[in-house]
Order: structure tokens, then sequence, then C-alpha cells
């Protein structure tokens, strides 16, 4: 299908400018996380940054949605109930106030927001329960909460999903630098997006630059093909509480993978393999009980396919985005296509 005369033409232009938005005003806590932690005017346990910047992202993107996709419904992480009398909400009004002037040549596409009222009502628009048919989206406004909280990398994710399956991702990185060699050797531009469509392909473009480029002016992305254990590299998170690193361990070693894991916070790990920087991501659940969230992987889900990669929970199956706000499935695990189906071997194998 054409880069620039596809179905999801308008959407994507859409989210993108929305995610861009979205990912400079988080750009700009995560900067001052650090700096704050330094002085000491932060403590470690202050997780006030990352609630500013969930809502005001969430507020930015909704609210983009909502101008133009008027009957859309979104899927989104957060809830307004949480911000209500919270001493917070001066600090996301001006904050968005402050990204709305720096990109105010938006408004046009994605309108802005002027005042609390509207926060609060778009924030909710992500109300939805999703489900199995007619179209919706998906979003993530801060994914990798505890990355963004470490100085580390965290994203905006947003996703459309239509009779259950992604058709759309947009993905903004704002401290993933282009290349990763491993998880201390990287190089190349810091922050960018990663876009795909349905039958169109997967795109990487730097994140901070002004507007949309469409599709054929960005980078095609592909995964590798390689099934060769002393090649493959894989990547999986930080936390422990978030996936099984002694699992996926195990998992490695059956693969004969020597080649050390780049952990990775957030769905910035399917934009590194969706780019041919790796090629497995392990997430092996910690709990029998835990269900993943579909804001956290639609947009990645997408961008894998389109790259020529398969995802799957740990029987293999492809994830159902259509079962409500969470998935039904446990785990999830990604390659490229050479290699998927001797993962899901050694995952059974190890459970
Ligand atoms: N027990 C458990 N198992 C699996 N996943 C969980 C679990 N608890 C939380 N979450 C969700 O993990 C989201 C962050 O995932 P990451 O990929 O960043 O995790 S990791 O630290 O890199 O392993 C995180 O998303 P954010 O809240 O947007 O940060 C959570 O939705
Ligand atoms: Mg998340
Ligand atoms: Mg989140
Ligand atoms: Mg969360």
């Amino acid at each position: 299908m054409a880069t620039s005369t596809h179905p999801y033409a308008k959407e994507l232009e859409i989210a993108t400018l929305a995610v861009k938005r979205a990912s400079i005003l988080t750009k700009k806590l995560s900067d001052s996380i650090v700096t704050l932690q330094q002085s000491g005017t932060l403590t470690k346990d202050d997780k006030s940054p990352v609630t500013v910047g969930d809502f005001a992202s969430q507020a930015i993107v909704n609210h983009a949605i909502k101008l133009n996709f008027p009957n859309d419904e979104i899927v989104g992480e957060e809830d307004s109930q949480d911000l209500q009398d919270s001493p917070l909400t001066s600090q996301i009004l001006d904050l968005i106030n402050q990204v709305q002037q720096e990109t105010s040549e938006y408004d046009d596409k994605i309108g802005k927001l002027s005042n609390l009222k509207e926060i609060t009502t778009s924030i909710d628009f992500g109300d939805s329960q999703g489900g199995s048919t007619g179209r919706f989206w998906a979003l993530d406004p801060i994914d990798g909460t505890k990355g963004f909280l470490r100085g580390d990398q965290f994203a905006v994710c947003l996703a459309l999903i239509e009779n259950g399956k992604v058709v759309l991702g947009v993905i903004g990185c704002p401290n993933l630098p282009q290349i990763i060699h491993s998880n201390d050797k990287h190089e190349g531009i810091v922050g960018g997006l990663y876009s795909a469509v349905k039958g169109v392909g997967s795109y990487y473009s730097a994140l901070f630059t002004k507007g949309f480029t469409p599709l054929d002016q960005q980078q095609k992305i592909s995964m590798k093909s390689t099934s060769n254990p002393s090649e493959l590299k894989v990547v999986e998170g930080v936390e422990k509480g978030h996936s099984s690193h002694s699992t996926q361990a195990q998992i490695k070693q059956i693969l004969g993978i020597t080649t050390p894991a780049i952990n990775l916070d957030s769905q910035v790990k399917y934009c590194v393999l969706a780019s041919g920087q790796s090629d497995i991501y392990l997430r092996l659940p910690v709990s029998d009980t835990y269900r993943e969230k579909i804001w956290d992987h639609a947009a990645g889900n997408i961008l894998i396919y389109e790259s020529g990669g398969q995802v799957g929970d740990i029987e293999g199956n492809p994830l159902n985005f259509g079962t409500g706000r969470t998935l039904q499935s446990k785990g999830v695990i990604a390659g490229n296509k050479q290699v998927f189906d001797s993962v899901i071997k050694a995952v059974q194998q190890v459970l």
C-alpha cells in the first residue's frame, strides 16, 4: 500500500502531532527530575513529576483524538478521579500552556486546552472499556513510569484498534538514542518516533523535529532475519516485578544465547526490536494472576508485525486486543519470524 494514500492517513497525522506534543512535555519533566533529585529539591520517593506528566500527556492526546474523531472511544490508562484536589493541578495547566505555546502551529490540527475543566474532561475520555467490535484508541500517556522516575527510558504510546486488531501505532521515545549497542553503549540522536500502519510498514524518524513527516520521508525499519544463536540479541525489561528475569535467563540458555540482554523500560523495547537492533523480546509473567494492560502493548504490537516480526503470549498465540482493557493471555514474547517458533518452544520447555 502506498505510504501517503493509505486509509489511516489522517489518523496517523493527528496521532503523530499529539504524541510529539506530549513527548516534548514529558521530556521537560524527565530532564527536570534528574536536576531536582541532584539538588535535593525532589526526594527519590516523590512521584509527582510522573503524575503531572501522566495527566498532562493523556489530556493532550485525548483532546486531539476527540477533536478529529468525535465518535471514537479511547482506552486510556489514567482517570481524573486521581487528580481531584491534587496540589499538582496548577502545574499541569502551566506545563500544558507552555508546550501548547511552543507547538502553536499544531493548534489548527489538534486544538488546545484552555482550563482545568477541559483538562479533566479530556482525561476522562479515556474511560472506554474497549471490546471486540468497532474501533477505539489505546493510550499509555507515560509508559515505563519506573524508568521515567530513574531518568531512563519511557514512552508515549498510542494505538488504533479495529475489531480487536491493532491497525496503527505511534510511539514517542523522548530519551531513546537512535542506536543501542548494549546497556552502556549507544549513539545517535536522542529522541525517536516510531510509527506503524497496517499494510504499509514500520518507520523511524527523529522525535524532536517540527510537524508531521510523511512516511515516505521517514526511515523504513525492519527486523533482522537471523536464527543463529551467536547473533541473537534479547531485549527485556528492567523491573524484576514486571517480568521474570530468572525464567528469561533459562530461556536464553536453552536457545544458546550468550550476548548479554539489553534492558530497557517501556515500549521502547518494541522499537529497538522493530528497527533490527535486537531479535527477541521476553516478558515472562511473575504472577499467575496478572493480566497485561492493552495500552502497554498495542502500539508495539503493530510495530513488530509491520517490521516483519511476530508476537505472542507464552503459548505463542497472537495477543487479542478485543477483550477489554486487559489482555486475557499471559506474558509477551516477540521475535523475528525465523526465531519465533523456537523461542516459544524454549518457553514451553521452561514453564
Ligand atoms: N506485575 C506486572 N507484570 C507485568 N507488567 C506490570 C506489572 N505491574 C505493572 N506492570 C505494567 O508494566 C508497565 C511497564 O512495563 P515495562 O516494560 O516498562 O517494565 S520493565 O520495568 O521494563 O520490565 C507498567 O506501565 P506504566 O504504568 O505505564 O509504567 C505497568 O502497566
Ligand atoms: Mg504502561
Ligand atoms: Mg503509563
Ligand atoms: Mg501505570
